[in-house]
């Protein structure tokens, strides 16, 4: 489990939300394009095929991820939207077709989170951070780098506390900070914020924004809320039984503004795609 945690880690549809003027189809095109003052990792992803004991999830995606977009992977349960997550991160091995990480790609310039923060119980905060630099450093510069760590995720004055004394979300932070210490190129994060309540929710959805954009990393975000996808993605994916059924460019300007027109209808589209017509609610 430790060592998944430390693991390193379709071409556009050009949609657009139906109940958007036509004449407005540009900000909705999926762009292929390395976003401003990124040092995230792009990725070439295809033929990609993963099967089971012969069973297959996932069944030829082609897609390209532009250096430093966010992009969040959504679909109904059992869609193979974490494995298709886990052989981007090298978490599992294709059954056939390639995966190709552009630019400078080492081991340590990929992290992921993953809904359980996996903590180690019998260190301390700081000292959880600074295992993601791995052995890199003295003990100077560890802590050194865990508090800056920290203090990006607003954890300041906790680096002494033992895990066992942090709230949930708490704890959450601290991952986030252990997996941003090696200022990560490509960070995955799979439901990151699903054990959270509502409230701690919305205010980690608020942090991990503002983390991106400030550091523009490549980001990959697998999540049954469809609400939280458009707050936190450029992009999105909708994976349907192994496959990309819509990729859809979200044109919010930063931070987003829940509850606008363009905001809903972007909602609307990925949940009729789901659930072809049937609105049930923002959550998969
Ligand atoms: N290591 C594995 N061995 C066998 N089957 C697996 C393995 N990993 C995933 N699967 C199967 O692949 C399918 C897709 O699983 P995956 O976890 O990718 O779906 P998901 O879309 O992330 O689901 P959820 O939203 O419920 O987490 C499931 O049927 C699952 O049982």
């Amino acid at each position: 489990m430790f060592a998944d945690t430390l693991a390193f880690i379709e071409t556009a549809s050009r949609t657009a939300p139906r109940d958007l003027p036509a004449s407005r189809p540009a900000p909705f095109e999926v762009t292929n394009e390395a976003a401003p003052g990124t040092r995230g990792m792009g990725l070439w992803i295809r033929g990609l095929v993963k099967a089971f004991d012969g069973a297959p999830v996932i069944r030829g995606i082609n897609l390209e991820i532009p250096a430093g977009q966010s992009i969040a992977i959504v679909g109904k349960s059992g869609c193979g939207k974490s494995t298709l997550l886990r052989l981007i991160m090298g978490l599992e091995t294709p059954t056939s077709g390639t995966i190709t990480r552009l630019g400078e790609a080492s081991r340590e310039s990929a992290r992921f989170i993953f809904q359980e923060p996996r903590l180690l119980p019998w260190a301390t905060v700081a000292n959880n951070v600074a295992i993601g630099l791995g052995r890199a450093g003295t003990a100077k510069t560890r802590r050194e780098a865990a508090l800056k760590a920290l203090a990006e995720v607003g954890l300041d004055g906790r680096a002494d506390a033992w895990p066992s004394v942090l709230s949930g979300g708490q704890k959450q932070r601290v991952a986030l900070a252990r997996a941003l210490v090696s200022r990560p190129r490509l960070l995955a994060l799979d439901e990151p914020l699903g054990a959270l309540d509502a409230l701690t929710r919305i205010s980690m959805q608020g942090l991990v924004e503002r983390v991106w954009r400030a550091q523009r990393f490549t980001s990959i975000l697998v999540t049954h809320d469809v609400s939280e996808a458009i707050a936190l993605a450029d992009r999105i994916l909708l994976i349907e039984d192994g496959r990309i059924a819509l990729d859809l460019a979200v044109p919010l300007a930063w931070p987003r503004q829940r509850g606008t027109p363009t905001f809903a209808s972007l909602e609307k589209t990925v949940l009729d795609r789901l659930f072809g017509g049937f609105e049930g609610g923002a959550a998969i």
